[in-house]
């Protein structure tokens, strides 16, 4: 993006700069860079190990540097005491492979929750306020289900709307297709969309799943071996020369390929 314009440069909502993390002598990152504009999509991916979620540990504050620093919202993250730490996971949306419902509560217990806990909103208030969340990802029918009752996709929607219910600046999501079948994969894409439509947020979301990650990502990022190795839009992704993004896409076409003779044949 070129900014000989004059217009000021985006915002940045995560800003993570030579960040360095071992376990023992297990150096799983080493020296992250990465910049996600406010109200963009960034697509994380990378083999198994390479380092996708301890890099979103530190956004969250789980996990503290050794060396390097994370930004959240221009603000250095190792140094917010438990209070600012509080906050700043206030102003995040946390979509997991888990679901994490409730399942002694109704959805609409579920998705209540945050409000009850973390605001002072009266009982009027937060039925309008779940209302106005469940209609957004299409669940105003099924206030009263639980979740044992719900279809996997219908689980992750609620799942989102609890994340979304406080109207995160950022939204983190690791792997929330999981083990999905191709239509509730299709399902917590549109989730993902409306993330970024209806609440403008930052979101960062790590997927194996390259063609999701395409259509959704406005910048992609690959992980290798403890760094960002490539990133950029789409295009620019798609054509890059770095070796470890040659490879990483190249097995999965082979991958997809072989599925689709499977299902050919079987
Ligand atoms: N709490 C921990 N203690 C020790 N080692 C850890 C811990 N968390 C992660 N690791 C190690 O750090 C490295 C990176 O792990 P990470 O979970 O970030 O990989 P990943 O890219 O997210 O993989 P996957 O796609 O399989 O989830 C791995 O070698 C992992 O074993």
């Amino acid at each position: 993006m070129s900014n000989t314009g004059g217009s000021a440069p985006a915002k940045l909502a995560i800003e993570v700069k030579g960040l360095h993390k071992s376990f023992g002598d297990n150096e799983a990152l080493r020296g992250v860079d990465l910049e996600v504009p406010e109200g963009t999509t960034c697509v994380l991916m990378g083999v198994s190990g390479s380092g996708k979620s301890v890099l979103m540990k530190h956004i969250m504050g789980l996990l503290k540097p050794d060396r390097g620093s994370v930004r959240v919202n221009g603000e250095e993250v190792a140094r917010m005491d438990e209070a600012a730490l509080n906050q700043m996971r206030r102003q995040q949306g946390i979509l997991f492979q888990a679901n994490a419902l409730f399942d002694s509560l109704n959805v609409y217990d579920n998705v209540a929750f945050p409000l009850r806990e973390r605001t002072r909103m009266s009982e009027g208030e937060i039925r309008q306020t779940v209302d106005k969340t469940l209609a957004m990802v299409g669940l105003s029918h099924a206030t009263t289900r639980f979740p044992g009752e719900l279809s996997g996709g219908m689980q992750k929607r609620v799942g989102f709307a609890r994340a979304a219910i406080l109207q995160p600046k950022i939204l983190l999501y690791d792997d929330p297709t999981a083990g999905l079948d191709p239509l509730t994969t299709a399902s917590v894409n549109e989730i993902i969309f409306t993330g970024k439509q209806q609440l403008g947020a930052t979101s960062l979301v790590i997927t194996p799943d390259v063609a999701t990650a395409f259509g959704m990502a406005d910048h992609l990022a690959l992980m290798h071996e403890g760094r960002v190795v490539e990133y950029g839009p789409p295009d620019s992704f798609r054509e890059s020369q770095h070796p470890a993004v040659k490879a990483f896409l190249h097995n999965w076409l082979r991958r997809r390929s072989q599925k689709g003779r499977a299902a050919a044949t079987g």
